[in-house]
């Protein structure tokens, strides 16, 4: 048989993101990308602005991007992983579709995707498959030969996206004066989406109150709250809620929102509260400013402590996942059975989005998935 690598068959790696603007004069035509056609409120436009403004027009989030490109090579590396690593944006440069350009005029056939989404929905999952649909459209019509593009399972119950979470809750815990430490509240956060998009999130099996969005989140949830309890030995309560919601108000969207929540925790008389982000790969701005501004000023108003677990970011043992996950997945497309890590109660994601998997208002083609239009 003639050599084949452990990353075979795949040529390359993909960091697929949101994007972010870079300095004031981006910030506008930033916003314009992400909402387009999508909307939102004027008003709340203006005040997402604002957010990006007070940190010099300047996202977080690029930066983080950076750092996990260079942890994942440094990685790859060190564990004889040849496998070169790209990156592009939804929302703004690098663009994905110039970086899938970059790629297939480097000659690669064959891409697996990593999203710095962890979850299924909407939002974290097809929109990035119409992306990369989107994008093989515009190289088709270039006239510039397609890769095949596939993209990695859902990683929110990997032990490698996990267990960083657990050690930053601790982290965290430990950051509360002592007094108030033992009664912490534990509120595990992430981005509220309309109840629409999330009773639709996941397979159609998954479909119902809460979809996989917020099933996958409250499993993740108590393996961390179960993590720190086995760790301290105390019982933190815990609750699921959410963050940085957009959209007109008569839409429903995922509640309580993380303020009301500390109104509420305060009011019952919980002495602290660490906010845990779930949600997020890393610490861009729905972390920087919805948490650590928005929701810190609510809790000082109030007197109650709270501290801010920090999110996975670069953490090499986020990086040591995703190698895992590639050479998981190689092994699946070349027929055998590789070992599938999960924590929790839900098991291993699958690795082909069915049809019907996290559906859009207004169908569209996704590449990536069952329903892809691409081989
Ligand atoms: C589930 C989810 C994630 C997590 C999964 C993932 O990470 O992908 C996420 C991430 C992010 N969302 C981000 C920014 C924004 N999201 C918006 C709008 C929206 N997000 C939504 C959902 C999500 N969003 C939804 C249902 C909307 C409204 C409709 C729409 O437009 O789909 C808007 C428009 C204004 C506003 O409404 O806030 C902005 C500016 C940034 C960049 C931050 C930075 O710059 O550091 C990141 C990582
Ligand atoms: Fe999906």
């Amino acid at each position: 048989m003639p050599y084949q690598p452990a990353h075979a068959p795949y040529d390359a790696l993909l960091l697929l993101s949101f994007g972010g603007p870079e300095g004031p004069d981006d910030v506008v035509p930033f916003l314009e990308n992400v909402t387009r056609g999508r909307g939102i409120p004027r008003e709340r436009l203006k005040e997402v602005g604002q957010h990006y403004f007070l940190f010099g027009g300047v996202s977080p989030i690029n930066d983080q991007n950076r750092a996990l490109l260079a942890a994942l090579r440094e990685d790859f590396a060190a564990h004889g992983l040849d496998l070169p690593v790209y990156w592009g944006n939804r929302n703004w440069a690098p663009y994905l579709t110039d970086t899938l350009r970059e790629m297939a005029r480097a000659g690669h056939r064959r891409v697996l995707t990593l999203t710095t989404s962890a979850y299924a929905s909407y939002s974290g999952c097809r929109q990035y498959r119409e992306n990369l649909a989107d994008a093989l459209a515009a190289l088709a019509d270039e006239g510039l030969p397609l890769p095949r593009v596939d993209k990695l399972r859902h990683y929110f119950n990997h032990p490698g996206f996990v267990r960083p979470m657990v050690d930053a809750t601790l982290e965290a815990l430990a950051r509360l004066p002592e007094d108030v430490r033992a009664g912490a509240h534990l509120a595990f956060t992430t981005h509220s989406i309309p109840t629409a998009a999330a009773d639709t999130s996941g397979t159609p099996q998954d479909h119902g109150d809460g979809g996989a969005y917020v099933a996958e989140h409250l499993d993740v949830a108590r393996t961390v709250a179960d993590a720190v309890r086995a760790e301290t030995g105390v019982d933190h309560p815990w609750q699921l809620v959410y963050q940085s919601r957009s959209g007109a108000p008569h839409i429903p969207w995922l509640e309580p929102d993380i303020c009301d929540h500390l109104e509420e925790q305060h009011g019952k008389g919980v002495p602290a509260v660490v906010m845990v982000p779930i949600g997020f790969v890393s610490d861009h701005m729905e972390v920087k400013y919805d948490l650590d501004t928005e929701a810190a000023a609510k809790a000082a108003e109030l007197g109650l402590p709270v501290t801010r677990a920090a999110t996975v970011g670069a953490d090499p043992r986020f990086a040591a996942a995703v190698r895992e996950l590639v050479l998981e997945r190689a092994a699946s497309e070349r027929g055998e059975r590789p070992e599938r890590c999960a924590l929790g109660a839900l098991g291993p994601s699958h690795d082909l989005c069915p049809v019907g998997c996290c559906p859009a208002r207004a169908p569209r083609p996704a590449a990536a998935g069952a329903d892809s239009p691409y081989a």
